[in-house]
This record gives C-alpha cells, structure tokens and sequence, in this order.
C-alpha cells in the first residue's frame, strides 16, 4: 500500500479535502508563493536603495501580498464556492497584474524585474480562462501597463533614460507576446476538447455496433450471452422464472432463392419489427444468426411465455413483405424453454433448441416447449399446433 511521506502529509493536512478545492487551492498557494517572492524581491532591491520610494515598496508588498492571502484563505474556507468562479482566477489575476503596473513605476532602476513576473502571471491562468476572459485580462493588462509606462515616464521624468525606454518595451512586448500565445494556447485546448468529444462519441459508436446486427438493430449473439448471463443470476436471486425462446423462420432459404436475397433481408427486418411489436419492452430479442433469433423473456411463467409467442406467431403469419408484383409471406417455428437453477445459459439453449426442432418435424408453425431437464435425459417437448 502506497504511505503519504512527510511533506505529503503535511500538504494534505493543509489542503482541503474535496479534489476540485484541492486543486484551485493549490494554484492559489502558488500565486501566493510567487507574488510573495515578488514582493521579496522588491523590499531588497528598496534595501539596496534600487528603488525610487522605499515606503511605498513596503505597502505595496504588504498590499499586494496581503490581498492574495484574503483570497487563498477564501478559497481554502470554501467560502467562495458561493461565487460563480470559485477559483477566483480572474480577481487573482486581476490583482496581481494592477500590483505589477503599480510595481513597475515604484521599482525605478529596478522595473527590469517587472516583464518576467508580468509573464508568469498571464500563463498563470492559461489554463483556467476562456478565450473571451483570456482576450478581457490581456486587454486589461495592456490598459494597466500603458499607464504604468506613462506614469513611470512621468514621475521619474528627470532621471528618464534610454534604458527606461527600453524596458517600456520590453514590458509591452512581453504583454504582447504572451497574449499571442495565450490566444494561440486557447485554441489548441479548443481543438482538443473538440476532438475528445469526437473520439468519445466514435467509441460509443464503435461500443455499439461492436453489440448490434447490422441488418436487423438487435442485440448479436456475444452481446446477448452477456445479457442472459447478467439476467440468470438476477432470477436466481430474485427466484423469479426465466424463459429463452429460439426461433427460427420457416423455409427461409426459399424465399432467398425464390425472390432473391435483397427480399430476405427485408423479410428478416419485417420479422424483427413485428416481434418486437408482439412482446414488452424489457423482453430482448437478439439474431442469433442468420434467420434464427433468442428472445429472452424475465420474470414471465412458461404458460404466459407460450401465450406471448403465439401472438408472435400470429403476427408473423400475417406479414406480407413485397417483391416486384409478388407478396412473400412466412410463418415461424419457436422451442421454449425455462432456466433451470443449477444449469447452464448454454444447457437452457439446448433445451430450447430441441423443442424447436420438434416444432420443425411436427410442420413448423408452431410453439413447443422443452420439458424441464431430467436426470436421465429423457426430453419429449410439449406442443403447442
Ligand atoms: N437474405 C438473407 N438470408 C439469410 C441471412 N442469413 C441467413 N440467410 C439464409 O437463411 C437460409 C436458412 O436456410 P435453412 O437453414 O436451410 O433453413 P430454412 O430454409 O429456413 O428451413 P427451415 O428452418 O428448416 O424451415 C439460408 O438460405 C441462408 O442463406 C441474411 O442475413 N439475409
């Protein structure tokens, strides 16, 4: 078993326990870390007299600092699971790029540090915003460092020097270049959330097709085994009777021969339809190859299930499927058989299969019944004309 090491368990006993918290947690524990570093940074350069007002660093430290606490400690509570963002990426970001601007005129000699805090604020949300919210934060950016620049230029406009120009534009190229490739980021993720939606919905497909007859719609037969192996252990659970029928239209091969193969195909899904239309919805039928179907029928008695498929019969009887001036008309042969406790799905299909056959010997339309299994072997199926 994996064991949680020392500084994970310190970090779990500090993060929040739900998953999605935990995660804009820790992103706002990072935004904290960096600004806080940040804020270090300039209170050495004020040390070292780098910076043009050493008072004001330390309140826009504190400030700047100060403000991200509010929000980390926000997040952390849950409070601002009341908001519609909770992870306060914007304001977050917001924030920390009007302290930036502000940075950038109070840090005089030092505004050189500015551009590469300035682009890690911008990939801080990368992953968090829209493009609509990406295209407003960059704008706001730009907006926050034109006046940072006018204003620098401004107040230190004795001491203003090439190198402050240069650094003006260095700080706009940043911006500049960072909402390029902000936009650019966005639309790759847009591209790739379409393509997940894509793969998904082929992989559903693929699901389905991979458990359908392609002429028919029915369930094939792997997919059926499963189900009946799903239902055999609901009924011997539930103790509640469950029935497989087989069955199997009547002198199929002639209407193939007769009237071609494009007319048995549509006598195949005629069938189907009027099965179908004859049981309940939570009766499956399945094809079990070429013109032999299972139909499973749960929680039904042998005597409702034998009622049940004399209607089916009764509706197969009555189908007309056209062919040029010709109508093809069919009947069906079906054996019944009863999910013994203690037998096999395969054993019941046997069962099932065998009372089909004596349908055939007997002159096909019609149903007969597998008698329950006998230790001996002995099986006469009971019929129904
Ligand atoms: N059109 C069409 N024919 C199929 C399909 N699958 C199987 N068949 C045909 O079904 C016929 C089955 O014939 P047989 O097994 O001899 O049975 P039958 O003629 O129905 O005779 P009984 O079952 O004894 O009443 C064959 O001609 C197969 O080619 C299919 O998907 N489409």
């Amino acid at each position: 078993m994996h064991t949680p090491t020392h500084w994970q368990r310190l970090v779990g006993s500090v993060l929040p326990t739900d998953r999605r918290r935990r995660t804009i947690g820790s992103m706002a524990l990072l935004a904290l870390v960096l600004m806080a570093g940040s804020a270090g940074v300039m209170l050495m350069l004020a040390d070292a007299g780098m910076t043009a007002h050493k008072e004001a660093v330390q309140w826009w430290a504190a400030i700047s600092v100060g403000g991200l606490v509010v929000m980390t400690v926000m997040i952390f509570s849950g409070w601002s699971e009341r908001l519609p963002d909770p992870s306060l990426t914007i304001v977050q970001m917001s924030w920390t790029i009007t302290s930036g601007a502000v940075a950038y005129v109070l840090a005089g000699d030092a505004r050189g540090v500015v551009p590469s805090v300035l682009a890690m604020i911008l990939f801080f949300g990368t992953f968090g915003l829209s493009l609509a919210q990406v295209i407003g934060i960059g704008s706001y950016a730009l907006f926050a460092f034109v006046v940072a620049v006018a204003a620098a230029a401004r107040f230190n406009a004795a001491s203003y020097t090439v190198v402050d120009t240069a650094y003006a534009l260095m700080v706009l190229l940043v911006l500049a270049g960072s909402i390029a490739l902000n936009l650019r980021i966005q639309s790759i993720r847009q591209r790739l959330g379409l393509q997940r939606e894509a793969l998904a919905q082929a992989l559903a497909e693929n699901r389905e097709l991979a458990m359908r007859d392609e002429l028919t719609g029915l369930l094939n037969r792997r997919a059926m085994l499963d189900l009946m192996l799903l239902e055999q252990r609901r009924s011997l659970r539930s103790g509640r009777p469950l029935l497989l029928a087989l069955l199997d239209i009547d002198h199929f091969k002639p209407i193939n021969d007769q009237h071609g193969h494009s007319t048995g195909d549509r006598a195949l899904q005629a069938f189907t339809a009027a099965v179908r239309g004859s049981v309940r919805d939570t009766d499956v039928l399945a094809r079990w190859g070429g013109e032999e179907f299972v139909l499973m029928l749960c929680d039904t008695r042998v005597d409702d299930g034998l009622e049940l498929l004399d209607r089916v019969r009764g509706a197969v009887a009555q189908l007309q499927v056209l062919h040029v001036s010709e109508t093809v008309r069919f009947t069906v042969s079906a054996g019944l058989a009863q999910h013994m406790p203690g037998e096999t799905i395969e054993h019941t299909l046997d069962r099932a299969d065998q009372a089909l056959y004596t349908a055939k010997a007997l002159g096909r339309n019609r149903v007969a019944v597998a008698p329950s299994p006998r230790p001996m072997g002995a099986a006469t199926a009971h019929l129904r004309p």
